[in-house]
């Protein structure tokens, strides 16, 4: 067999391997947290884009709902404001929630939109605050401050939890065979700005859902040990284990915790993938080939 007919082989085992995957996920909604150096590389923009476009037109519904936390971080540089978190959650004060607001509402959910319309996709970008699609409260902080006086607790100011979902933006984008992409800024009772964390928002977006799959992408091959080896299949308690030993810290808190959270209000997977590697939500979909950390109901021991 000629080199030519063997890729031309290897190509359609790669695509009749897709088909089981298409059939199973046909008209199920996935929700992708589009986060890290994804973000940020030109190629791997493009690898995302596409590979969201491709869902939808297999007849998947993708959700995506962004993160921004390094443009955030540069734009409060350029402006000589500092950036500081508390438990992988950014500090923010009025000031910091204008620039939130403005880099992750404005220039970074237009770019997402932008990617995907401009590879051949039809996106509509949101916040939460349109249609009151993310209803949110300050974040109650009740296990950090348990036992800490009054002057030793931080008031991380315009950070927010989820309060509920409103889905039917998301719906109606759906319906009218739109890709939903959403910014991670709540709205609160008084109509005030409320920064959550985007790992959060997505988790409960998908929740809400009732989303077949949760993909967070991010800038690790996965939840990792000590030894950096990627950890899979872990038990809760485990969980508790390794964060309890600082295991899991930073940014990967938010993370795991909303897989978790996902997974128990009825999200069938979660997944915390490397979105370094290009295709990475491709290969997660549509191969036999995992790339990163699977959280599924069998967690729950
Ligand atoms: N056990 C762990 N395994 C992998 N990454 C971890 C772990 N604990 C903490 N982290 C940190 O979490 C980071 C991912 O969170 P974050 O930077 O918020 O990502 P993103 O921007 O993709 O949301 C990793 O880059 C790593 O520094
Ligand atoms: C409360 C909080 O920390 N909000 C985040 C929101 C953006 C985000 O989550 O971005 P990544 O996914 O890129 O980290 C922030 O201000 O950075």
């Amino acid at each position: 067999m000629s080199l030519d007919q063997k890729s031309a082989l290897r190509v359609a085992q790669v695509l009749n391997e897709a088909l089981p995957y298409i059939q199973r996920f046909i008209g199920k909604t996935v929700v992708v947290k589009f986060g890290g150096n994804a973000m940020v590389d030109k190629a791997l923009q493009n690898s995302f884009a596409r590979d969201v476009i491709l869902m939808k037109l297999v007849g998947m519904n993708p959700v995506v709902v962004h993160g921004g936390g390094p443009q955030i971080g540069d734009l409060l540089e350029k402006l000589s404001i500092e950036s500081r978190f508390v438990d992988g959650m950014r500090v923010t004060d009025s000031e910091t929630m204008d620039v939130v607001e403005m880099v992750l509402g404005g220039t970074v959910n237009k770019q997402i939109v932008n990617l995907i319309n401009s590879n051949g996709g039809r996106a509509v970008g949101v916040t939460g605050k349109d249609g009151l699609l993310i209803r949110a409260r300050k974040l109650r902080r009740k296990e950090d401050t348990a036992g800490l006086h009054a002057s030793e607790i931080i008031d991380i100011g315009h950070v927010g939890e989820v309060e509920s979902i409103d889905t039917g933006v998301i719906d109606m984008l759906i319906n009218s065979d739109f890709i939903p992409v959403i910014a991670p800024i709540g709205v609160g009772e008084d109509g005030a700005s409320y920064n959550i964390n985007a790992d959060l928002v997505a988790g409960k977006i998908a929740e809400y859902l009732k989303a077949e799959k949760l993909m967070l992408l991010t800038n690790v091959a996965g939840l990792q040990d000590k030894n950096g080896e990627v950890l899979t299949g872990l038990s809760t308690l485990e969980v508790d284990g390794l964060i309890a030993d600082g295991t899991i810290y930073g940014g990967m808190l938010p993370k795991i915790a909303c897989a978790l959270d996902a997974v128990k209000a009825g999200v069938n997977s979660a997944h915390i993938i490397d979105g370094r590697v290009p295709h990475a939500v491709l290969l997660e979909i549509f191969t036999d080939t995992g790339v990163g950390t699977l959280i599924t109901n069998s967690n729950f021991e």
